[in-house]
């Protein structure tokens, strides 16, 4: 692809995808942007004027007859490098790991978690149907196309760490409060309730300011 797409662009990728891959799972072929807009909120003209970065659009979206949901979807993947199928595992299946597991949006969007690992015995078996292991036996039932994992546990994070990295993590999702270090070509990213609510009350006061 030779256009630099904008980050403001790049950020509402993810949303269309998520918005199609409903479409498609509904057995919908074809959409128009106005449609999309009824769905993400995105104003039709930003919507038609993303999809022009797509390496594909010069065989979809005519007048009227609306884009091919398969070569947006396809278009989109590419550009932002995800697969529909990611494996994901999740590391720590206490409060927070459970309702992360009970999540059941992750069909449309990047894969599904496939694995679940916590420390304690008793969580061993399955919940919301994915199968727990316990953590001594990471190594032995490592999916082995998996490249991301979720962390949700609250001891020993970098050794858990190394030990992903070990088996080919390229990917972390961070909900613990911890500081640990990665190895270059893993990225990590953070997820905290109480740097959101930072960061909201940041723009409320800059809101009261104007
Ligand atoms: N980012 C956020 O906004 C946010 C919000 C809430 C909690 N947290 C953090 O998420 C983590 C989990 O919180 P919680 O409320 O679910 O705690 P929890 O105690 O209910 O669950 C933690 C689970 O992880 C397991 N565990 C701990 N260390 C482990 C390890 N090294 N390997 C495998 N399993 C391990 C425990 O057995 C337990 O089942 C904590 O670090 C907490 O501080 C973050």
């Amino acid at each position: 692809m030779d256009k630099k797409i904008s980050k403001a662009t790049m950020s509402r990728f993810p949303v269309y995808l998520k918005a199609l891959r409903k479409m498609q799972h509904e057995g919908k072929e074809t959409c128009l942007s106005s449609e999309l807009f009824e769905i993400t909120g995105i104003q039709d003209t930003t919507i038609r004027r993303d999809f022009t970065y797509l390496s594909k659009t010069d065989n979809f979206g005519r007048r009227g007859r609306g884009y091919d949901v398969k070569h947006l979807i396809d278009g989109l993947s590419e550009v932002l490098g995800l697969g529909l199928d990611e494996s994901i595992i999740l590391i720590g299946v206490g409060n927070l790991g459970s309702a992360i597991l009970k999540y059941n949006r992750w069909q449309y969007t990047v894969g599904k978690i496939v694995c679940g690992y916590d420390m304690d015995k008793n969580k061993e078996g399955e919940r919301f149907g994915v199968k727990i292991c316990h953590i001594d036996k990471l190594e032995e039932t490592f999916p082995s196309d998996c490249k991301i994992a979720i962390l949700a546990i609250s001891e020993n994070v970098q050794g858990t760490v190394d030990r992903l990295m070990k088996l080919g993590i390229k990917g972390i999702v961070d909900f613990t409060h911890s500081h640990f270090m990665v190895q270059e070509g893993v990225e990590v990213q953070t997820v905290d309730v109480v740097v959101a609510i930072q960061e909201l009350v940041i723009k409320m006061k800059s809101n009261d300011q104007e």
